[in-house]
């Protein structure tokens, strides 16, 4: 009989607010809000069959079609070495997020055995599966991962419901909404699913084999060892996956949440690169010097939105494909270098004017006419506002520091979008192209909307605005958005979270256990 131990983790998508390209580069940060929409990641035990002598471990991607969707992988123990083969790769073919995942947590696992029993490799091996089988009580485990529905597009769910793109209509929605087609064939709304997912992945498998014990609330210390290692193995899983190292500030507020993100010098990930993917050899560890090496030198600034305002997101479908921008940016920099270091050192100046204003904002939380004064910014248009930096009051009537100046110079999302436009013309890269200025433009006339911009990469993909949090300035932005010609926006339901990953009681999260069929 299988156990019912079930465990739950889950992970924050997450928008680049500041500092696309500039945190590829260590010199620079960025500005990562973490979204109210998260990926979950269930483990729980096979039933143990009579037929099956291989240890499974089987993953679904429980919002799409199941016979496409699942991801079967036999573990076992050949002489000196730990193998794991994909059973159904002719029939679904790979995700290789999933498999190196999957194979990088198992190295992990195995490693972390050996190290704390100080047993022999081999003895460590049959430990790890007996822990994956439940001491021989189960087949395996199997592991079910559901994204919240922003992580997708839902305009054929609305439109076979006849909804219009508004996000009423989003909300009416089942939570984890079936979609019709494979993965490849579903298009994506940037929060971020391949980090989530294998953050998620990684932190529930070692989570429920007892490798790592991970905090139940959202994790504020970015100092917690378990989390570092859940951390360094993401970032490395996805690194793999991904084929390149990015920035990793995906992975980093897939765990950490909200922060100013300064990230790891590529050099630590170096010595792991070449690494096998299909076995491990029982010899001494590797993966484990270099995932807790001193060597890993990101930095987590904590941060967070003031109370009040709201990050608001949208897809963008403008028809035309993104493609990868890095590569040209990157490479007009190296060809440019000090044209480009002003630009960049420009723009880093704005952005942490942006972190800073904010924060200050935080700081004034308490005062007394905090509320009062948030809301009547909710009903001006920004350039008519400003927040004096000794004092924030000001009355309804007669606002007494409130005077028509810019607060839009002082919180400066217009300025970081000029420098993004001269990025682009410079780099020939449409990072903020000109159908994404109109309609960022639009919408900082509307009153209560503080500013907006392109997120991460830019292109014509997404787009983000920070609101004064009014339902009359969300259905300000909802009704120019759906009414909207010269491209399709459709808004998500994410607002900004603080929280980076955390263990999930199933009963918590609304619909999670009728979507995993409980
Ligand atoms: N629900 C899911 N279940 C399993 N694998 C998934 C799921 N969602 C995404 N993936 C994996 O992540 C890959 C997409 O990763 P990719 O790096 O191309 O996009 P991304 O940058 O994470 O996307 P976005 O930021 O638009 O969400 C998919 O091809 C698939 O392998
Ligand atoms: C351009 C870059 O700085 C940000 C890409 O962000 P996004 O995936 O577009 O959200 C790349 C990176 O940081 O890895």
């Amino acid at each position: 009989m299988a156990t019912s131990k079930t465990t739950t983790v889950s992970s924050p998508g997450k928008v680049l607010l500041a500092g696309g390209y500039l945190v590829l580069d260590r010199e620079y940060s960025g500005l990562v809000v973490a979204t109210s929409s998260r990926f979950y990641s269930t483990v729980t035990s096979l039933p143990k069959s009579t037929d099956q002598d291989k240890v499974i471990l089987s993953v679904r991607a429980g919002q799409f079609p199941k016979e496409s969707s699942t991801w079967t992988y036999a573990v076992s123990i050949q002489n000196d070495r730990l193998m794991i083969d994909q059973i159904n790769e002719n029939a679904v073919g790979k995700n290789k997020f999933i498999s190196i995942a999957l194979f990088q947590t198992l190295s992990l696992a195995w490693e972390k055995i050996a190290t704390e029993s100080s047993s022999q490799g081999l003895d460590s091996g049959h430990e790890l599966l007996r822990r994956i089988t439940n001491d021989g009580k189960s087949d395996g485990l199997e592991i079910v991962v559901l994204a919240d529905n922003d992580f997708y597009s839902q305009r054929e769910q609305l439109s076979a419901m006849s909804l219009p793109t508004q996000i009423r209509s989003l909300s009416s929605l089942q939570p984890f909404t079936p979609l019709p087609r494979p993965i490849p064939q579903t298009n994506k709304t940037g929060l971020g699913s391949s980090a989530a997912l294998v953050t998620s992945l990684v932190a529930s498998l070692l989570s429920h084999l007892n490798i790592v014990t991970l905090p139940s609330s959202s994790p504020q210390s970015n100092s917690n060892h378990d989390l570092q290692l859940v951390h360094s193995l993401a970032q490395f899983a996805h690194c793999l996956a991904q084929g390149k190292v990015g920035s990793g500030f995906d992975v980093s507020s897939a765990v950490f949440g909200t922060h100013i993100y300064t990230r790891f010098s590529p050099s630590v990930l170096s010595p792991l690169m070449d690494r096998p993917l299909d076995s491990i050899t029982f010899s001494s560890p590797t993966l484990l010097p270099v995932l807790e090496s001193s060597q890993w030198d990101q930095r987590t600034t904590a941060f967070r939105l003031p109370k009040g305002l709201r990050l608001i997101l949208a897809d963008v479908d403008a028809g035309t494909d993104t493609p990868s921008f890095v590569g040209k940016v990157l490479t007009w920099r190296k060809e440019n270098p000090e044209v480009a270091k002003k630009l960049w050192d420009d723009l880093d100046r704005a952005n942490r004017q942006i972190e800073r204003l904010l924060t200050e904002l935080v700081a004034r939380e308490g005062e007394h006419d905090y509320e009062e004064t948030v809301g009547w910014m909710g009903e001006r248009h920004i350039e008519d506002v400003t927040l004096s930096c000794a004092n924030i009051h000001c009355s309804q009537s007669a606002p007494r520091t409130v005077t028509r100046s810019n607060f839009a110079n002082q919180i400066p999302f217009q300025i970081i979008r000029d420098f993004q436009r001269k990025m682009s013309e410079l780099s020939g890269v449409p990072i903020e192209p000109p159908e994404q200025t109109r309609l960022l433009d639009a919408c900082s006339e509307l009153e209560g909307v503080i500013g907006g911009g392109v997120p991460g990469a830019g292109g014509y993909d997404a787009l983000f605005l920070l609101i004064v949090d009014t339902p009359s300035v969300v259905s300000r932005v909802d009704n120019l958005w759906s009414g909207w010609k010269e491209m399709s926006v459709c808004p998500l339901l994410a607002k900004q979270s603080d929280d980076g990953l955390r263990l999930e009681e199933l009963i918590a999260v609304k619909g999670l256990k009728e979507a995993l069929g409980r």
